[in-house]
This record gives structure tokens, sequence and C-alpha cells, in this order.
């Protein structure tokens, strides 16, 4: 790997970029630490793009700062070996093949031409390497553009929508490739929209809304926080009340013999349910999906212009 910047985390304070009467970012500030798969997440509209084209210096922003090892991307040395960004898999030249492509980065960047072939068999594109791009399909696209992505060995690597066409398989196969580069110490962001397939992908996300950040941290984290308890109990109505007076838990009656609890864990459940001599059929935690999580953290925010 690329030792210009080790370890290079990506540090987003105070970022600001109004389009007209349009905040597509808002005083966004969040980091990406290195030996994380970050997911950066948000509806359409969210401000994601004009967020990462600041990062990597094609946008300037109104004010606030994107910097990547402690620099801003128009101050590294050669940004290209520190800074792998593949932004959209559609702008290769259907006539040439996957190793043309490849050749002609590795020219005008002066890596030496077999780092095509080894970022070719890194993503798997070794038997496609001789064929025209015109006739890959958008998952292939999607691998060379990340190929292209590794051949300068960088040490951050930021990806638009990697799993975008990419069969169940290939996510399984990217999910391992992208947790092998983080092992190996580099700073993996990856944005998305497609909640379900980006799951698989991350282990840390940065969530945001009209330009805004909503959340970020651990996934577990965020799972842990939105999950809730179910409790199945012939004395519903007495552990209710209980619950509701021994903690700020939320409770919801979904059946006469039903509750659920969230912002309280299994265990203070358990306990309460415990001291009141309640007896209990079920207690089991509810995991949500990401898309549910997402749903309700950014369901009550306000509209992006103003
Ligand atoms: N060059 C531009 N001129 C005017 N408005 C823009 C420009 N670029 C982005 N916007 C607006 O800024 C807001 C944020 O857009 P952005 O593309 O950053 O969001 P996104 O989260 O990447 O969305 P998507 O998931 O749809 O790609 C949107 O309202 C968009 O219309």
């Amino acid at each position: 790997m690329n030792d210009q910047i080790a370890g290079a985390a990506i540090e987003i304070r105070g970022l600001t970029k109004t389009f007209g009467s349009v905040r597509a970012v808002d005083d966004l500030s969040f980091t990406v630490a290195p030996r994380t798969v970050t997911g950066f997440l948000g509806p359409n509209g969210a401000g994601k793009t004009t967020t990462l084209r600041m990062l990597l210096g094609l946008v300037s922003a109104d004010t606030g700062t994107a910097t990547i090892g402690g620099r801003p991307y128009a101050e590294l040395a050669r940004p290209n070996d520190v800074v792998g960004a593949a932004l959209e898999a559609s702008g290769f030249h259907p006539a040439r093949s996957g190793r043309h492509h490849l050749a002609i980065y590795c020219r005008v960047n002066g890596y030496p031409l077999n780092r095509a072939d080894e970022v070719l068999a890194t993503v798997g594109l070794t038997s496609a390497a001789s064929r025209s791009v015109g006739g890959y399909s958008l998952g292939m696209r999607q691998r060379l553009a990340l190929a292209a992505a590794l051949l300068g060995d960088p040490t951050v690597l930021v990806l638009d929508e990697p799993a975008n066409g990419l069969d169940p398989e290939g996510i399984v196969w990217m999910r391992s490739l992208l947790r092998k580069l983080a092992g190996e110490g580099r700073t993996v962001l990856v944005s998305s929209h497609v909640l379900t397939e980006v799951q698989q992908l991350v282990d840390h996300v940065v969530i945001i809304n009209h330009g805004r950040l909503v959340q970020q941290g651990p996934l577990s984290d965020l799972f842990a926080q939105q999950a809730s308890v179910l409790v199945r109990t012939p004395h519903a109505e007495r552990l209710a009340t209980a619950l509701t007076s021994a903690t700020g838990g939320q409770i919801e009656r979904t059946s006469p013999d039903t509750l659920h609890v969230a912002g309280m864990d299994i265990a203070a459940v358990g306990h309460i349910a415990y001291a009141e001599r309640v007896e209990l059929h079920e207690l089991t935690t509810q995991h949500s999906d990401l898309e549910e999580v997402f749903f309700s953290l950014t369901a009550a925010e306000r509209p992006s212009t103003r």
C-alpha cells in the first residue's frame, strides 16, 4: 500500500455547499476511520455526491473543510496514489478492452503496465480482460471501476454505489474484498442508497439527510439502539404499567398478551418482570433491518430548501 499517508482518516468538518436556493450540504461533520468499511448513506438528493465531490476536489465548498490524512485533496502530492475513487461505472469507452482502459490509466499516472493485470485479477476480471467493455455487464463495469480505483494501491477508497449491478454472489465477493482492503489498514467509504445491499458490505455508517448528519457509528450500535423487546405475558397491562413507571421506555401493546418495548434492553425488561412477579411466555429482542432503521431516523427531517 502507498504509505504517503498511512492510515489516513477522512475528516469532514462544517462542510456547506449551496446551489441557488438548495443547501445541498449543510454544516456537515463526520470522520471515516482507517481499517473500516463505512457506508455513506442517504436518500436521493441527500447530498452524498456533492460531499464526495468536495472531498475529491471536484467542487469547492462554501465553508468548512474535507481532508484526507489532514490535507485537502488539492494539497496531496500524488492524489491518485493516496485516494482511489470510483464515482460512476459508465465512463468507459465501449470499444476498448478492460485491460486497454487500465493500461491508459497506468501510462497517465506512471504505474508499471503489469499493475493493470494485477488489479484485473483482484476484481476477478482476468478472463474478460481482452474483451471490449461494451460487452461487459453492469456488474463487470463496476468491477472494472473498482480495478481502476485500486491501480495506485491507494490508502483511501471512495466508491459510489459499488454494489449496483452485482448479483448476490458478487455482493458477497465485494464484501470480502472491501473487508480485506480495510483489514490492510485502508479507509473505505462506500456511498449508497440501496440499504439492503450496503448492509452486507459495511461495518460503520454515516447517515445524512437534507445535507445534514443524522447518525454515525458502528452498524452494530445503530441496530442495538433501534432494537425493541417483544414480551408475551398473560399480565400485559400490569407489566406495561410497571415498565412505564420504571423507565422512559416506549411501550406499545400490539395484542392482548403482547408488548413491544423500545428504549430498553432485554435484561432490563426481564428484571422488571421478575420484580413484578409477572409470568412471561416470551422475551425476545427484535432487530430492524437497515432500511427500517434508516426510515425511522430520516422520517422526521426538515425540508431541503430554505
Ligand atoms: N450542480 C448542481 N446544481 C444545482 N443543484 C445541484 C447540483 N448538484 C447537486 N444539486 C442539488 O443538491 C442536492 C444534493 O444532491 P446530491 O447529488 O449531492 O445528492 P445525493 O445524495 O448524491 O443523491 P443521489 O443518491 O440521488 O445521487 C439535490 O437537491 C440536487 O438537486
